[in-house]
């Protein structure tokens, strides 16, 4: 299964950057190489410690002799030593290519999840996000995704080191085999007990993956909800919640960094038993010294790379918890992918239509059974009820943020899974019930909407919406900081600023869900006058609990318990005896 998932990765990876692939390769190759010629210097250098005079010079000192000679470079200690100098300095430089491109491999890996990542989430129905915390989405950017980086820095360093070492160990096998067959031999089986700590390692990576996306988890929760946190004084039960998920976590995390620390400090040691076992071996068999030599630098070459291979191997056995948490969001994400569909929403010519709609959200009761609606241009639609009636929900229909389970919904008589559902979307200016800002100006949430707006346009839609004279008594006006959310403004603040956001974008159709709740009464009347006078060439579409505000409304849908049950102008309404919406309009009246 792991391995399948490395393969894959890789497989992945080498089609999307071979110019990665093909520079470790190369450096991988150079740095083999030189590590070999280096080696060779050994020969010499040791032969000429043991006689300057280099009469009885080993078969791998002459020939090297007669390389020199051929390039007529004088023999010597100090040529042997140069060319023993120069060629590790120009190995260490490849050495830190291949770092460069390993981490760039990692980065590379990282920045395919994230864009994977972000086009999965943001192509997945609205629904995909009430069933996941928003600390485990973080989570997954922060930590999980970036395991899995790691873990493609680790295969890649894993492949550059089998090449470097099957390069370093070349010469000393055809040396000394015996040598380093003892070596590697005992190498072999001292590393076996490593081995057996995998099943620990995928257990340690999968616990590391879920506390870690609890810790976040609260953290988020935490400073989402601060206000409250602190309005109910419940600051310390949440300093202890929080620290105990993060203890469970550094638990946990220092488990899996002691393991890795562990294996790498032991296995050096046993690289290097192995390195004198071997050693042993040669001399009891009588080899040659400057043979022993090159083979013992190549040894304590190759020794830390046979131990990063292991650390190497750590980290790729717990990467597969936090893959397998990215692969069931991603899956997830997928499940409720939205469907685009083909045909470009370009203009808003005749009505939407709810045809015999049921609708449940998962795992709740149905909500609709059976409702018809009628939405036609030009006209003023409101929608009344009580609380939970599913007044949002025909919002989150219309805009296909949700998507009923039977039934049918035309925009202009087309079915609306037909519509690309953002080029209808871009034809609508939406204010929710809890009208989100971005940490940013106003400026900047404004033109959020529509980025090529002029400075009239800005000053207009924030008359509309009433918010002109507020804006100018800021100290920097349209370029006052917003906080995050808009928490430097008041609620009546946002909400005039997210209607200017609507009405900025001149939409055929605006959607207003409770868009004036939180405004005083003047400054609703006056929002209400504009919106008025934009009814006239805007389809407008408004949830309302103050009955007074859709006097004006040409059709009203009263809802209750996701039932219609009843429909008519405000008059019509009104006139009923005993109507719902009367009574309604009687109760607000008299409070
Ligand atoms: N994401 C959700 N998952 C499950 N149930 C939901 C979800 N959103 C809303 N509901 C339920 O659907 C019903 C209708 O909710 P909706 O928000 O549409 O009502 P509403 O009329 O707009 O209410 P309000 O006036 O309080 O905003 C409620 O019973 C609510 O609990």
């Amino acid at each position: 299964m792991k391995n399948r998932i490395l393969i894959s990765l890789l497989y992945n990876f080498i089609t999307k950057h071979p110019f990665l692939f093909c520079g470790l390769i190369f450096s991988v190759v150079m740095s083999g190489a030189l590590s070999m010629i280096v080696a060779v210097c050994v020969a010499p250098l040791a032969d000429y410690l043991l006689d300057p005079s280099l009469t009885n010079a080993n078969n791998i000192t002459k020939k090297f002799i007669l390389v020199l000679n051929l390039f007529r470079i004088p023999i010597g200690v100090l040529s042997f030593s140069a060319i023993f100098a120069i060629g590790n300095m120009l190995n260490s430089l490849f050495v830190i290519l291949i770092f460069y491109i390993n981490r760039s491999i990692g980065y590379a890996v990282l920045r395919d999840l994230n864009v994977e990542g972000f086009r999965n989430f943001l192509g997945a129905r609205w629904g995909f996000f009430g069933s996941l915390s928003q600390g485990k989405i973080l989570n997954t950017f922060q930590h999980e995704i970036i395991k899995v980086g790691d873990a493609m820095t680790s295969l890649a360093n894993q492949f550059a080191i089998s090449f470097q070492l099957l390069l370093i160990m070349a010469l000393p096998v055809f040396l000394m085999p015996l040598m380093v067959g003892t070596s590697i031999l005992t190498l072999g089986i001292l590393t076996v007990p490593f081995l057996l700590l995998q099943p620990l390692n995928n257990k340690l990576g999968a616990l590391n993956t879920s506390t870690s996306g609890r810790v976040m988890e609260l953290l988020h929760e935490t400073f989402q909800g601060i206000k409250i946190v602190q309005g109910y004084g419940r600051q310390e039960s949440s300093i202890t919640r929080y620290l105990s998920a993060y203890d469970d976590h550094v638990k946990i995390t220092l488990k899996t960094q002691v393991l890795s620390t562990g294996v790498s400090n032991l296995h050096y040691t046993i690289g290097i038993l192995a390195a004198l076992a071997g050693m042993g071996v040669a001399i009891a068999n009588g080899g040659a010294l400057s043979e022993i030599a090159i083979t013992l630098w190549s040894l304590q070459r190759a020794i830390p790379l046979a131990n990063s291979m292991l650390v190497n191997k750590v980290n790729l056995d717990n990467f597969t918890g936090s893959y397998e948490q990215l692969q069931a969001i991603y899956k997830k994400a997928n499940d409720y992918k939205e469907v685009i569909g083909e045909k470009v929403f370009e203009k808003f010519e005749i009505e939407i239509k709810f045809e015999s709609i049921h609708f449940s959200y998962p795992g709740r009761p149905e909500l609709f059974k059976n409702l018809n609606i009628l939405i036609p241009k030009g006209e003023m639609v409101a929608f009344v009820g009580e609380s939970g009636s599913g007044k949002s929900t025909i919002v989150d229909l219309i805009l296909g943020l949700q998507v009923p389970t039977k039934g049918k919904i035309t925009v202009d008589g087309i079915n609306f899974e037909d519509w690309n559902k953002n080029s209808f979307r871009e034809k609508i200016g939406y204010v929710p019930q809890d009208p989100i800002l971005f940490h940013s100006s106003i400026r900047d949430n404004l033109l959020w909407s529509r980025e090529n707006s002029t400075e009239d346009e800005l000053w207009k839609a924030c008359q509309i919406a009433n918010a002109d004279q507020f804006i100018k008594k800021l100290p920097e006006g349209l370029d006052t900081i917003v906080g995050d959310r808009g928490v430097l403004l008041s609620g009546g603040q946002r909400q005039r600023i997210a209607l200017a956001r609507a009405i900025l974008r001149k939409p055929p159709i605006l959607i207003l869900d409770e868009a004036t709740s939180s405004l005083d009464t003047e400054s609703e009347q006056l929002i209400q006058e504009s919106v008025d006078s934009i009814a006239k060439e805007t389809t407008i579409i408004v949830i309302a609990h103050r009955l007074s505000t859709i006097v004006k409304a040409d059709r009203i849908y009263v809802m209750k318990m996701g039932e219609l049950l009843e429909e008519g102008s405000f008059s019509e309404l009104m006139q009923k005896s005993k109507g719902y919406f009367a009574s309604m309009f009687e109760i607000q009246r008299g409070a």
